[in-house]
């Protein structure tokens, strides 16, 4: 199984300029979590700190017991074997075929022999869909093969952490859908945390188990998925439906008078262009193609969420339980015991205090 990453306060500027501060969240260990966030927010410069490329100057990240941020060369060289990066245009080399590409971390970082590299290349690259294409340069090839090539590059050192940066960048929507599936037949396969920065709001609804956002040099949330699809915060509504209205503006955020003349426009009648449609809500999440084996990280996940359900917001919890099966109802009311108030979600007043799960929560 992956490792989790536990994040705590970090904070990150270059020179006078703040990105975000006080950071704080878990990566959890062996589940697929996303993180979005409007253009400029940081998301390219959180995964580079995660993996030790760029040192913030506050906090802690912890990996397998050791703090990123702090510890010595050597230990961040151990570490960063953990992790596999697919970056934004897949940073290939030009000048290599596919398969040194794809065989590029292993020359530098094991005494492989050159059969065993054969193997281990040629194994990824079916496992992205890309046999018979080793001795293809990238500049002969599509976008969506270039982020495949990357992503078998990512898997050669058998990672227990993946970081994808903006996977989706580039891609139609098909390609984007294909590549969603990649990612979660991997987590099938392999059961290594993933964490994938995006806009794209399709695969922010369906792929991950986690969600989060970056918005205004701040998390404003990261946890189940639910909380997120389901959350009334007005930056996540914007961002979720694709709306010009709302804090977000061109260059990343707007005036309170801004967003007023805004609103008075819109509920004059102009239409703005945006679309009517709300998406918010949860939707069904990717499953592996059939044949692959189940997600181990789906029960741990189900666990993990239902030991911290009294905690969430009432839609949260709604969308959580409404996803249950039968058996899991029966299975998580029995753990919860008599002891806890049978307390339906829906029947909370607003602002109630919120008691532990209890079997009233699973009706
Ligand atoms: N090495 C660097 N030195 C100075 N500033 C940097 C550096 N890297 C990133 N930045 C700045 O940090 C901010 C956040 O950049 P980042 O690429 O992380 O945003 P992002 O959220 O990934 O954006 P996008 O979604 O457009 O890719 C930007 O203002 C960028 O100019």
């Amino acid at each position: 199984m992956g490792v989790e990453v536990v994040v705590d306060g970090l904070t990150k500027s270059f020179g006078g300029q703040n990105i975000w501060r006080d950071v704080t969240l878990t990566v959890p260990a062996g589940e697929v979590s996303v993180m979005l966030g409007p253009s400029g927010t940081g998301k390219s410069v959180f995964l580079k700190s995660l993996v030790g490329l760029l040192k913030p100057e506050r906090g802690s990240i912890t990996v397998n017991g050791t703090d990123l941020v702090r510890c010595s060369e050597r230990e961040l060289y151990e570490i960063r074997k953990l992790f596999g990066v697919l970056f934004q245009d897949g940073a290939l080399f030009g000048s290599m075929t596919l398969f040194d590409n794809v065989a590029f971390p292993l020359r530098e970082h094991t005494r492989e022999s050159e059969t065993g590299i054969r193997r281990i290349v040629l194994e990824k690259m079916e496992m992205v869909g890309l046999v018979g294409a080793e001795r293809k340069l990238p500049g002969e090839i599509s976008g969506g093969m270039r982020k495949r090539a990357g992503l078998a590059r990512a898997l050669v050192l058998d990672p227990e952490i993946i970081l994808c940066d903006e996977p989706d960048s580039g891609l139609d929507p098909v390609r984007t859908a294909y590549l969603s599936q990649l990612l979660i037949d991997l987590n099938a396969q392999i059961d290594a945390t993933i964490l994938i920065v995006t806009h794209n709001i399709t695969v922010a609804r369906t792929v991950p188990d986690n969600l989060g956002m970056l918005f205004r040099r701040e998390l404003v949330v990261f946890g189940p998925r639910e909380v997120l699809l389901t959350s009334e915060e007005p930056v996540v509504e914007q961002f979720l439906n694709g709306r010009r209205n709302g804090p977000i503006g061109m260059s990343e955020e707007k005036d309170q008078a801004t967003i007023a003349a805004e609103l008075a426009h819109r509920a004059a009648g102009h239409a703005d262009g945006s679309p009517d449609e709300d998406v918010r809500g949860v939707v069904p999440q990717l499953e592996p193609t059939p044949g692959l084996p189940p997600r181990r990280a789906v029960r741990r996940r189900k666990d993990r969420v239902m030991d911290v359900l009294h905690t969430l917001p009432p839609r949260a919890r709604q969308g959580i339980v409404a996803s249950l099966t039968p058996q899991e109802r029966q299975r998580y009311a029995a753990l919860a015991g008599p002891a806890n108030p049978p307390t339906r979600v829906d029947e909370r007043p607003a602002g109630a205090p919120v008691p532990r799960t209890g079997p009233g929560d699973l009706a």
